[in-house]
């Protein structure tokens, strides 16, 4: 009989990636498109006193490629609060001039592959709430993939025991430890709230990090053997007055 891994839950996420449409947004008046971006500007100020609160937390990035324009990263500690706060964005006046690109509904979740024996509550412990319930970094460069683990003839990650997926995630995480100050991961479960099982959402201050880390963990057997991914985002910071760049024409 397989083990399920025991999973701690933290704070749900949203990434919900839109693209521009620009045709609409050049044909309105600057003052329609100024309150516009007024108006989205009050809503991340809203996001943004979660995150000072330390109730929730959020990231805005533009995307590179024809993908998506932008992703709204946004953290609750519901999901009902999660589908609050889009159905607020979808009634922004700049939501009519957006397109919706791509969605992902995951839960922050750290397994216990690599947990040490211990009687104490972890939901307790300062070090695993700072992961279960992240405030998200403002650094320069985001990138965001879904991905599962394969269940494919003899490569099926589910039907391992348990020791061996302690073994492989042990040298999965050594990997990760070589990226320690360089790329901050974070890791959300999606299995029965969306398509694929996992969300890898990485933050750097140099974008190739990402590809750096990303190609090692292809030649580790946990990434070369068992997984496979959806779509690649990555994206730059949008703070300060880049927030309104964005928008102008
Ligand atoms: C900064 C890089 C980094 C570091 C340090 C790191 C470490 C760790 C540890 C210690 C653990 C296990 C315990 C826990 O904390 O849950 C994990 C868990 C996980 N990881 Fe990871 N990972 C990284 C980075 C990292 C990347 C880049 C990827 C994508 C893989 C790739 O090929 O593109 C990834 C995937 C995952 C997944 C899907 C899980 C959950 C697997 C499951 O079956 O449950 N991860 N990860």
């Amino acid at each position: 009989m397989n083990e399920a891994a025991i999973t701690l839950d933290g704070w749900y996420a949203l990434h919900d990636l839109r693209s521009m449409d620009w045709t609409s947004w050049k044909m309105v008046s600057n003052e329609e498109r100024q309150a516009a971006v007024d108006e989205f500007h009050v809503y991340l100020e809203k996001l943004q006193k979660a995150d000072d609160e330390k109730t929730g937390s959020h990231a805005f990035y533009t995307i590179v490629g024809q993908k998506a324009d932008f992703m709204l990263m946004i953290m609750r500690p519901t999901m009902d609060e999660l589908q609050e706060l889009e159905s607020e964005f979808n009634k922004l006046a700049i939501a009519d001039f957006t397109i919706p690109s791509y969605s992902y509904v995951s839960v922050v979740e750290l397994s216990n592959y690599l947990a040490g024996e211990s009687t104490e509550d972890p939901y307790q412990n300062p070090y695993v709430r700072a992961r279960l319930y992240p405030e998200l970094p403002r650094q320069q460069y985001i990138c965001f993939y879904p991905m599962n683990k394969k269940r494919d003839g003899e490569d099926n990650w589910f039907m391992l025991d348990m020791d061996k997926r302690k073994e492989l995630m042990r040298a999965h995480g050594l990997i990760g430890r070589g990226y320690a100050g360089k790329v901050k991961q974070i890791i959300t479960g999606s299995v029965g709230f969306d398509d694929f099982e996992w969300g890898v959402t990485l933050f750097s201050e140099d974008i190739l990090q990402f590809k750096k880390l990303i190609y090692e963990m292809r030649f580790d057997e946990v990434s070369a053997r068992y997984a496979e991914f959806g779509s690649f985002f990555v994206g730059t910071l949008l703070d300060g007055d880049k927030k309104t760049a964005f928008f102008n024409i």
